[in-house]
């Protein structure tokens, strides 16, 4: 499972829970503008958008699971299994694969409203990676400061959702998920007045009795109703650091702590990383499940009219900051 948001304060924040049970060598890396984009339908950028993202360490491509440009536009790929439909290659579209589509939508838009002419000629192609790879049963969330949106490659053709809320799980289908939302349209941050009857003198005897009735666990359905409601309940300062603190603590109401989501063969599936880009410095940070210090990366401070990826490894041992 995973889960992805945007947070606005001064800047503009996005980012999201990589929850897994397996690792492909993730590692932070830098394309810059000059790396040549090999695509394998359609022609290739020879100069493009620099971005930064957490992608898979095992080729020399970026196979990103999320990513900014410089332009400050960001997109996440989560797991929509069971949903996600590619097609056989059609002539007259551009035939993109998933694999190639958080660098061909990156590398050539600054808005999301850029990337949705772009999307009205796409064909997302059934075309793997390598044969040792699957092919991605992926949705997308992407979004620049002012909107974002949902992408859904299914059976019945190409769904483009505007997503009113900036929050992206799993399955079913985003027009499910915010639909669904409904259903707890009587939730509040506030000490609720007693609706339930005025035979019975009903007590508040707790703090935080507005939410009773927040679905607790780790399905895509009940992450998604959660992360919606701390992220739109949410408060905090416009600071770097209150709003990056703020996010990591929105993130951390849809963490998945390793054991209460078991997969089988003995694996679990938790929170591998959490991650929250400034879309408007170019800066990624990100803290992982063993390591809860914050790394940041600067894209900025790369040189982006380079022509090879920089790859940065995750820090993954816990930083402890003996205080005497
Ligand atoms: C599984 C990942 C999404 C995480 C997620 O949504 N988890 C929830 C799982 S579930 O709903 O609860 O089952 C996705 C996101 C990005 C994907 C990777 C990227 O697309 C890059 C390559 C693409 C290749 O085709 C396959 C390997 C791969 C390296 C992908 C492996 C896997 O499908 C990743 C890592």
């Amino acid at each position: 499972m995973c889960t992805t948001i945007t947070y606005v304060t001064k800047d503009h924040y996005f980012g999201r829970n990589f929850d897994y049970e397996i690792s492909y060598n993730e590692v932070v890396a830098i394309t810059p503008r000059n790396y040549i984009l090999d695509f394998r339908k359609i022609e290739n950028l020879n100069t493009h958008y620099a971005m930064i993202g957490i992608a898979a360490g095992i080729a020399d491509y970026p196979l990103y699971y999320d990513a900014m440009n410089e332009k400050g536009l960001c997109m996440a790929g989560l797991n929509f299994a069971g949903y996600a439909y590619y097609n056989e290659y059609e002539e007259g579209k551009e035939n993109v694969s998933p694999f190639e589509f958080i660098p061909y939508i990156l590398g050539q838009c600054t808005t999301v409203d850029e990337a949705k002419k772009l999307l009205n000629t796409i064909n997302l192609v059934n075309i793997n990676f390598s044969d040792d790879l699957p092919l991605s049963p992926l949705h997308w969330l992407l979004a620049d400061k002012e909107k974002s949106i949902v992408i859904e490659s299914m059976e019945d053709g190409l769904h483009i959702y505007d997503n009113p809320v900036g929050v992206l799980t799993n399955n079913p289908s985003f027009d499910y998920q915010l639909f669904n939302l409904n259903n707890y349209r009587a939730l509040s941050n506030m000490t609720p007045k007693n609706n339930f009857s005025n035979q019975v003198d009903l007590e508040v005897y707790s703090r935080g009795m507005g939410g009773i009735g927040l679905p607790g666990d780790l399905s895509s359905t009940s992450r998604f109703v959660r992360a919606a409601f701390a992220k739109l309940n949410s408060v905090s300062g416009n600071s770097e650091d209150e709003s990056i603190s703020q996010f990591f603590h929105i993130l951390g109401a849809v963490e998945q702590q390793r054991g209460l989501c078991d997969v089988g063969d003995e694996k679990y599936e938790y929170t591998v990383y959490s991650s929250c880009c400034n879309a408007d410095k170019g800066i990624y940070y990100y803290r992982t499940y063993e390591n809860s210090q914050i790394t940041a990366l600067d894209m900025f401070k790369e040189d982006l009219e380079s022509n090879q990826i920089v790859k940065y490894p995750l820090v993954e041992k816990q930083q402890i900051n003996y205080a005497n």
